[in-house]
């Protein structure tokens, strides 16, 4: 049990901005600074920075055929691979879903493409180039190991796999209570109505509009028309404030599904975005949990910001509330859980795949929860006993109180 606390410990003390925890570090004295990390000249990637990753990207050369079928698995570590190697990688599953054959997609318009949603993907913590990626590559693998191309058109696939890629934009790694109460240009401009959500697939339309990176310009009209109305739909569906609704919808129509159905297929795809979105914990763990320490990271910096600037604190980013475990039980508990185990009703092979993983998942940030708790009851004790022992009065001699864990109090107060 020392070993596994010693673990968590070290795993903790790894991010810098738990070190608020106060369990094993000093407390800075003061408010915390937002990042200057966060400052919004430094947001945007620089000119230098995107022209050495397109030249990259340019000289890389197809990926092995081994490459190709792990990624279609959702065991695929992202951290493995760079910027211009993502973008191969993407440029793969476009490829191998056919969609280069099928809709005319010239590679260098696929390229161009690929490399201005690189370029629009901000140097942010959480909703980076990188999340893009994760998010779009568990779409893939969901659509192989559904078998999905047996079921819906290839005009449904291609919208599912470009909403993923295009579905946080720009992101500036503030959410929209943020936008909201701040009352951003993004806020002003979508009348409070998922601000970022609109803004995602606003700057996605932007990137499609140009025809040298326009991957749909092959497509007859009615085929766009399609296509625009299935991503604008994708895309702000990740709102998580639609959670319930969309939740609901799905559960109403599963006893009846039909894939034939369009009303039944676009809630599903909303379905598929949604869980793609926020999979991170449906990886394996040395996969998941780094991207817990960004979101931990983008969150804390949102919070202190809001501290900073006078506005209300968003609770689940709030720095002196959140910890590691207590974000991912009740997330993992409340919302992971039961949106994958209805997808899994839909196709029972996702359980295997996504569900046993969530539920991995939850135990072992319910066994870090506890290790915590017990080491901070144990450190306030040792306190006491210092405490007592450096009195003017000399120690106490009355009974130490029980601790709720029912451990011998008499270990640590010896110490
Ligand atoms: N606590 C927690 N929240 C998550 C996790 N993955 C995604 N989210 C939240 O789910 C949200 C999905 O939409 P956003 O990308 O706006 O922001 C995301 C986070 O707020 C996770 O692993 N843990
Ligand atoms: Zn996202």
């Amino acid at each position: 049990m020392k070993k596994q606390v010693d673990s968590f410990r070290e795993k903790l003390e790894s991010v810098e901005h738990l070190s608020w925890l106060g369990l094993f570090k000093e407390l800075s004295e003061g408010p915390h600074k937002p990042s200057p990390f966060y400052h919004k000249r430094t947001l945007r990637k620089t000119r230098e920075e995107v022209e050495h990753v397109r030249e990259k990207f340019l000289q890389m050369r197809q990926v092995s055929e081994e490459v190709r079928q792990y990624l279609k698995t959702p065991t695929f570590d992202n951290w493995q691979w760079e910027d211009a190697e993502i973008m191969v990688l993407l440029q793969v599953m476009y490829t191998d879903l056919d969609f280069i054959a099928t809709f005319n997609i010239e590679p260098e318009v696929l390229q161009h493409f690929l490399f201005e949603v690189y370029r629009r993907y901000n140097n942010i913590p959480f909703h980076n180039f990188k999340h893009c990626f994760c998010v779009t590559q568990m779409m893939y693998g969901l659509i192989w190991m559904t078998d999905l191309r047996s079921k819906i058109d290839s005009i449904e696939l291609l919208t599912m796999l470009t909403s993923a890629v295009c579905h946080d934009l720009d992101h500036t790694g503030y959410n929209n209570a943020y936008q909201i109460n701040a009352r951003t240009e993004l806020a002003l401009r979508y009348n409070d109505i998922s601000p970022l959500e609109n803004h995602h697939s606003a700057v996605a339309f932007e990137i499609l509009e140009k025809t040298e990176s326009n991957i749909f310009r092959n497509l007859a009209m009615e085929q766009y028309k399609r296509i625009r109305e299935g991503i604008i739909k994708c895309i702000l569906a990740t709102d998580m404030t639609r959670h319930n609704e969309i939740l609901n919808k799905f559960k109403s129509i599963l006893p009846v599904f039909d894939f034939n159905n369009k009303d039944h297929k676009d809630v599903l795809m909303m379905i598929l975005i949604k869980v793609s979105d926020i999979s991170n914990e449906a990886r394996p763990m040395e996969v998941a949990e780094p991207w817990l320490d960004c979101l931990l990271q983008e969150f804390y910096n949102q919070s202190d910001m809001e501290k900073l600037e006078g506005l209300p604190v968003t609770p689940f980013m709030d720095r002196d509330k959140v910890t590691k475990p207590s974000s991912q039980t009740g997330f993992i508990r409340f919302v992971l859980l039961p949106l994958f185990i209805e997808l899994a009703n839909l196709f029972p092979c996702l359980e295997q795949h996504i569900v046993d993983p969530v539920r991995k998942a939850l135990d072992y940030y319910m066994e870090m929860e506890k290790a915590l708790e017990r080491e901070k009851l144990n450190r306030t004790q040792n306190e006491k006993a210092t405490k007592s022992k450096e009195s003017p009065a000399g120690p106490q001699t009355g009974p130490d109180p029980q601790p709720a864990s029912g451990q011998a109090s008499s270990k640590t107060v010896t110490k």
